[in-house]
């Protein structure tokens, strides 16, 4: 299987010349699919179809100039579905309800709002429940690591961001706004952040590129009182750490002991590399452009040298190469095509690979798949899809409903653990090693854990009422 786009193709064929048997046959010769066929208008001469075509994305370009070639064919318009459902944003802001007369705007705008105004002034606490704050996330990027497409800005970044706050709404009722930042400084992103805090109950970081990610992270949770929380570092990780957790129950392998390569560390790496350690792995040998990560080496990344310390326990030098051999597990945040069959044959018997750079994954799943026990990567088309879209909307439910003042490490413990547990015993395979975003179970467990390790951690200001009766037992 490999990436392709839903095109609508709107043709005109002049019937003397050309038939539709012709275009099928042409658009089969570059690799597309027909899928449906409208017809617009049949004329005596002309007839106007539109034809619903699956391209592979390496010939949408060319699938347009093969029909305009075509003697008796006019393309008028070609649309893309993805684009089309692109149009005009993908979100937008619902009033709770409509304001139909005066009494109405006088409730909901001055003068009534201005009493509103006035008793959070006295207790800003009940921003709490007189905003929109405990529901909202603010979805925060400079742009400088838009998936695995690197630096593209603010303005190309916005129809990502759009895309987590609906899976915010979606799976987990929380209202998010994309806020696209027109700066890459990281005391400016502090600040703006920092000042737009009031408004929202928690902050996703999202797609700031390492190594400033960690200090902005930082600063900001050393700042604000409410949850901030870098979905590309600990979404990832989290859900990285559940399919583990399956998958060597797959191949009855134990993360003590399991040789764990991780390669491109940068925030998801990182992340990964931290969160696994404390889940007990002992092996881990974290690759990135340099080489294997060493305790030798003094790196210019404050999180490289702590990493190096607590990894490559055996000191091995070089790079992917010297650090797969043997391997059981690769886990890759990097790039595309990074990993090859040669290398996937130098690992250990029933090896668990997870490919999860976005949008093309380390490998290519079909080539791989021979040549793997579990195989997993962060899209969506494949089984077994590590994506943080199983961590975030959990998560935030979790800390928004029980108010945390930050997501701990239990929390990210707890979470995993969640969302590892939705696949019962008997329903985990090599292909089913993680659930899908579309089983609700995921939100609700991950939610449920992560209240419960809050509270437990002190880090809970709120005990949600289907906790109360449980936690006054404990
Ligand atoms: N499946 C998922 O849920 C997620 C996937 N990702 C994907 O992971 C990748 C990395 O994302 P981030 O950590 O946010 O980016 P980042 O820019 O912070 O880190 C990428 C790291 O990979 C390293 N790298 C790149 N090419 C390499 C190579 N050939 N060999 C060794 N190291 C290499 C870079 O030097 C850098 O340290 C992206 O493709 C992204 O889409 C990121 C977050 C979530
Ligand atoms: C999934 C995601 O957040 C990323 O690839 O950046
Ligand atoms: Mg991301």
């Amino acid at each position: 299987m490999s990436i392709a786009t839903t095109m609508i193709i709107r043709l005109e064929i002049r019937k003397s010349i050309a038939s539709f048997g012709d275009v099928a046959s042409r658009i089969a010769e570059v690799g597309g699919d027909i899928v449906a066929i409208d017809v617009i208008r049949a004329g005596k001469d002309v007839t106007t179809r539109d034809i619903t075509v699956n391209v592979p994305d390496a010939a949408n370009g060319e699938i347009v100039g093969v029909l305009s070639d075509m003697p008796g064919i006019k393309v008028i318009n070609v649309s893309d579905r993805t684009f089309l459902a692109h149009l005009g944003g993908k979100i937008e802001v619902t009033p709770k309800m409509p304001i139909k007369n005066r009494e109405d705007l006088s409730q909901v705008y001055t003068p009534g709002v201005a009493r509103v105004s006035m008793a959070i002034h006295e207790d800003p606490n009940k921003a709490y429940s007189l905003t929109m704050k405990r529901n909202t996330v603010a979805v925060v990027t400079d742009g400088t690591a838009v998936l695995g497409l690197g630096d593209i800005g603010p303005e190309a970044a916005m129809p990502v961001m759009e895309g987590k706050a609906m899976l915010f709404k979606q799976l987990a009722n929380i209202d998010a706004f994309p806020l696209c930042l027109n700066t890459k400084d990281p005391d400016e992103i502090v600040k703006i952040v920092k000042a737009v805090a009031p408004g929202f109950g928690g902050i996703n970081l999202e797609d700031i590129s390492s190594p400033r990610c960690f200090d902005i992270e930082r600063r900001l949770e050393e700042e604000l009182d409410i949850p901030v929380f870098h979905d590309d570092q600990h979404g990832t990780a989290v859900v990285a750490l559940a399919g583990l957790l399956n998958a060597l129950k797959v191949v009855d392998k134990d993360i003590g002991t399991a040789r764990i390569v991780v390669v491109g560390i940068g925030a998801a790496g990182v992340s990964i590399c931290n969160l696994l350690l404390a889940a007990g792995a002992r092996n881990i040998y974290a690759v990135d452009r340099e080489g294997i990560l060493s305790a030798k080496i003094q790196y210019s990344n404050a999180e490289w040298n702590r990493l190096a310390q607590r990894t490559n326990t055996e000191g091995i030098t070089g790079g992917l190469p010297e650090a797969i051999r043997g391997a059981d597990v690769f886990i890759g945040v990097a790039g595309a095509g990074i990993l090859t069959v040669d290398l996937l044959k130098s690992m250990a018997e029933d090896n668990i690979v997870f490919a999860m750079a976005n949008p093309t994954p380390e490998i290519e799943p079909d080539l791989a798949e021979p040549h793997v026990r579990v195989l997993a990567t962060g899209r969506s088309d494949y089984p077994n899809q590590i994506n943080n879209v199983l961590c975030f909307p959990g998560i935030f439910r979790g800390a928004l409903d029980c108010r945390a003042r930050a997501v701990n490490l239990d929390m990210k413990l707890a979470a995993a653990k969640a969302i590892a547990s939705v696949v019962q015993p008997d329903e985990l395979n090599e292909h089913y090693i993680i659930p899908s975003i579309f089983n609700d179970k995921v939100v609700e467990y991950v939610r449920s854990a992560v209240i419960k390790a809050a509270i437990a951690t002190d880090t809970a200001r709120r005990i949600p009422p289907d906790f109360s009766a449980e936690t006054k037992e404990e």
